[in-house]
């Protein structure tokens, strides 16, 4: 019953589309993740938002509520009070909760004031009727079906228009680059720093393309170990893009890992904690994303070093890895209240949006009832994945950044630092993946950064530069931080 139940849920997920009055059809990948990256019609994005949530979410919301009964009844037959609880014990850290609470209200301040930057920017592109400078923005306005990173609307919020472009995506294209040629390139960094080369059975074996046969495929990124010590596979129904040059790196590093813990016993076969398995994929992205390296590589013409280059970079930076940062704190924080019961079933929708409120400064585009069940459309609910793990690997990612780009004896601005080739930084993260779930993960992160606990610093320290200049940015626009008229609509 449970697993048919989650196999359900995640085909009803992977078939679901959006269908036009002329009868095309659009499924997520690539139609509607490229319409909410790239449009920039109010209606067209709304179409696509409300579609999506008609129906991959709606027809979930049953389903969801079974499974969660189910879910819980095999939690605590396993010892634990709910699901929720389990899926935190895999950190192993009493004080969790309370630790990435803290985390985030070190960082808060810093996405308000990215919010209140692209605000300004949305407001001057789609006006008063739509944008209250003052309220939550309309969460089908951010570049992507989720608000969850929004790199996507970068040409609506670069800081310079004439200084360096960030997105190699044109030089991509015009090259003529594959999914292949993009798998090949992470391919060579890993090896670049000593890390394993995939096997022949990856290439082999993976699914790197959407297929064309028709057949139906669970289209949202993931890396499979088979346990077999032989047999690792991806399957990405990749697009030529910047953004998923990137997702391809976060995709290959949960294979390095599977690589280097390969000869341990099954049972710590698996990341120091799930954000460990998460980060380091992003860490070597961290890298890559360059225009130093994107130029080494052929996929960006011009490079200054200057302050207005350095703005633009960042700002792509933090329009992904500082506006995730709420949204990868309230995908469980929801579950969590779902799961010990502080959210009924009767509530779903409307704790999800006053999460969404509360942290992101979002408000639904269109009326929602618990009719909807906005939740379900998001990948990870209907398929069981827990989320807290990417919020944990965007703090460490940048703990394992400064450290490695220490090994890599990096002079100058953390943001700057490329550690490709690095022998050193390649052993310093090789022995802690070859340790797999083997040590407690403070035991880990010491071996890494020197210290045991995760922290914020260092991710502070790497957008330093943006964070001054979006405080004089927003304080010369006389931009509020935060969204007091919280019970604003957008007309429709
Ligand atoms: C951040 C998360 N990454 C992943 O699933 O690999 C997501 O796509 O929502
Ligand atoms: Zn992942």
């Amino acid at each position: 019953m449970y697993n048919t139940l989650l196999s359900n849920m995640e085909t009803k997920y992977s078939v679901a589309e959006v269908c036009r009055d002329n009868g095309t059809c659009h499924p997520l990948d690539p139609d509607l993740q490229k319409i909410m990256a790239e449009s920039r019609d109010y209606d067209e994005l709304l179409f696509a938002w409300k579609g999506w949530r008609d129906s991959a979410g709606k027809v979930l919301r049953q389903d969801y509520k079974r499974y969660v009964e189910l879910a819980n009844k095999a939690a605590t037959l396993n010892g634990h009070s709910d699901n929720g609880a389990f899926w935190r014990s895999l950190y192993e850290t009493p004080t969790f909760e309370e630790d990435l609470e803290t985390l985030w209200k070190e960082l808060e301040p810093l996405y308000q004031n990215v919010h209140a930057y692209v605000r300004r920017a949305l407001y001057k592109k789609y006006g008063s009727k739509h944008i209250n400078l003052k309220g939550p923005i309309p969460a089908h306005l951010l570049g992507n079906m989720w608000a969850q990173t929004w790199s996507g609307i970068m040409d609506l919020a670069m800081p310079y228009p004439h200084a360096t472009q960030v997105d190699a995506t044109p030089a991509m294209v015009a090259q003529g680059w594959n999914a292949t040629r993009m798998f090949q390139e992470s391919d060579r960094f890993f090896t670049s720093l000593g890390l394993l080369p995939m096997p022949k059975e990856f290439w082999e074996k993976s699914m790197l393309e959407k297929p064309s046969d028709g057949r139906q495929v669970v289209c949202h990124a993931s890396a499979w170990d088979f346990y077999n010590r032989k047999d690792f596979r991806i399957k990405q129904c990749t697009v030529v893009t910047m953004d998923d040059l990137i997702t391809v790196h976060h995709e290959m590093g949960h294979v390095q890992y599977f690589l280097q813990y390969k000869d341990q016993p099954v049972s710590f076969r698996d990341g120091a904690n799930p954000g460990f398995h998460e980060a380091i994929g992003d860490v070597l992205a961290l890298s890559v994303s360059t225009p130093k390296h994107l130029q080494s590589i052929g996929l960006l013409d011009k490079v200054e070093t200057n302050h207005e280059s350095d703005i633009n970079f960042l700002m792509s930076m933090a329009l992904d890895k500082i506006a995730f940062l709420p949204f990868g704190y309230l995908m469980d924080q929801w579950r969590w209240k779902v799961f010990d019961g502080r959210i009924p079933s009767t509530e779903y929708n409307k704790e999800w949006w006053n999460l969404r409120m509360k942290y992101q400064g979002l408000c639904p585009p269109v009326t929602r009832t618990e009719d909807d069940f906005d939740p379900g459309a998001k990948f990870h609910i209907p398929a069981n994945v827990p989320y807290v793990r990417y919020f944990v690997s965007f703090i460490i990612q940048f703990q394992f950044h400064k450290a490695l780009c220490d090994a890599a004896k990096h002079v100058g601005p953390l943001h700057t630092c490329d550690i490709y080739k690095s022998k050193e930084a390649g052993k310093l993260m090789g022995d802690v993946m070859k340790l797999g779930f083997s040590k407690p993960w403070p035991e880990a992160m010491t071996m890494i950064t020197g210290q045991p606990k995760m922290s914020a610093q260092p991710l502070m320290q790497y957008f330093q530069p943006l964070i001054q200049w979006l405080e004089a940015e927003n304080n010369k626009n006389k931009d509020i931080r935060g969204w007091p008229d919280y019970d604003w609509k957008p007309s429709t």
